[in-house]
């Protein structure tokens, strides 16, 4: 698994290439991030914020202006170019919207295809292709070739020549935006289950606030060039840090969204034991009619059945009111 970080990062592109008439670009104004190890993290933000610049610096194919990226410790900026490419064979792997899979090439040999560049020999290669192709549902169809695939099975095999190489960062941009809605589901559940089986640590760009939601362990959040919010996906509702946010995650419905943990209060008193309460992750549509007849604290369990805290009336008005702002 891999660490990334970035220190006070800024990068200027002194032509902005959606300015014919010129101009310069800031299309990252010192940013400073930390992603941990094993965790989602999306980048989200109105178009030409800095999102696809923040995931090339860290492949190496953006330079910094200012500031430093580090993957894993190392400076980005003080590596040769051949570490550099090590890294970028090794380490990481990107998957993009538009697939980018070689259309003279079968499923299999595609899947492969990191491998041939990292002169993986060919039984190898072949071995361990196969191996992700099954992990990402398409075995057995190795010997097709791209124009015989759907939308969705071709970003699969992205996906999979992305995983051959075992990276343990991996960059998305925009991975699944092509997809309709149901097979996009789909990429998402399988995205959170292979992370399940294995924990990478994948920086995922994404214009839509519902795959954000559902995809994020945390979401960062760039508004021109600068860092908003970065935190868990449900503060972005309950504690928008800026009204940029706020607007941005106007719509979101919170009923959907906020759980049961949400809604705890934090000077209430300890709850009691033996009462039977809520699970910790109960959607807030769930929890509606029960709120509505609160008389006394509720209880709020995690998994193992531990007392988390309770939900008063005050404690639930008081996230509503704050979260309605972003549904008005
Ligand atoms: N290679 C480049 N040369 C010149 N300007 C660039 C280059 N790449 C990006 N820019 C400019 O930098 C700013 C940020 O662009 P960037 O593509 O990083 O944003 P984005 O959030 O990924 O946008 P989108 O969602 O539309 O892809 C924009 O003003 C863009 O026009």
């Amino acid at each position: 698994m891999a660490t990334v970080a970035l220190r006070k990062v800024s990068k200027v592109y002194e032509q902005d290439r959606a300015a014919p008439a010129g101009g310069r670009a800031a299309a990252l104004d010192d940013v400073t991030l930390d992603i941990a190890e094993g965790e989602i993290c999306v980048l989200m933000g109105l178009s030409g914020c800095g999102k696809s610049t923040l995931l090339r610096l860290l492949n190496g194919l953006v330079t910094p202006t200012d500031g430093q990226v580090l993957v894993d410790g190392d400076d980005l900026g003080t590596l040769s170019h051949r570490r550099l490419q090590q890294l970028r064979r090794g380490t990481m792997a990107m998957v993009f919207q538009s697939f980018a899979l070689f259309p003279h090439r079968t499923v299999i040999d595609n899947a492969a295809f990191g491998l041939e560049i990292a002169g993986v020999a060919k039984p190898e290669r072949l071995r361990r292709s196969g191996a992700v192709l099954e992990q990402v549902g398409l075995g057995g169809h190795g010997a097709q070739y791209p124009h015989q695939l759907s939308g969705g099975m071709r970003q699969r095999v992205g996906l999979a020549r992305a995983l051959a190489v075992n990276p343990s960062l991996l960059l998305m941009d925009e991975a699944f935006s092509a997809l309709d809605p149901l097979t996009r589901r789909g990429m998402q559940d399988l995205l959170l289950s292979l992370q399940k089986e294995q924990r990478r640590t994948i920086v995922f760009v994404s214009h839509d606030i519902d795959e954000a939601l559902h995809l994020g362990d945390r979401i960062a959040m760039l508004h021109d060039g600068r860092l908003l919010q970065h935190g868990a996906p449900r503060a972005f509702l309950t504690q928008p840090a800026h009204d940029h946010v706020r607007a941005f995650f106007q719509g979101v419905d919170p009923a959907r969204h906020l759980r049961a943990a949400d809604l705890i209060d934090p000077v209430a008193p300890p709850s009691d034991a033996t009462t039977a309460g809520v699970a910790a992750d109960t959607t807030l549509g769930d929890l509606l009619s029960r709120l509505g007849q609160l008389t006394a604290p509720l209880t709020v369990r995690d998994a193992s059945g531990v007392a988390l805290g309770a939900i008063t009336a005050a404690s639930a008005l008081r996230v509503l009111t704050r979260a309605r702002g972003s549904h008005a």
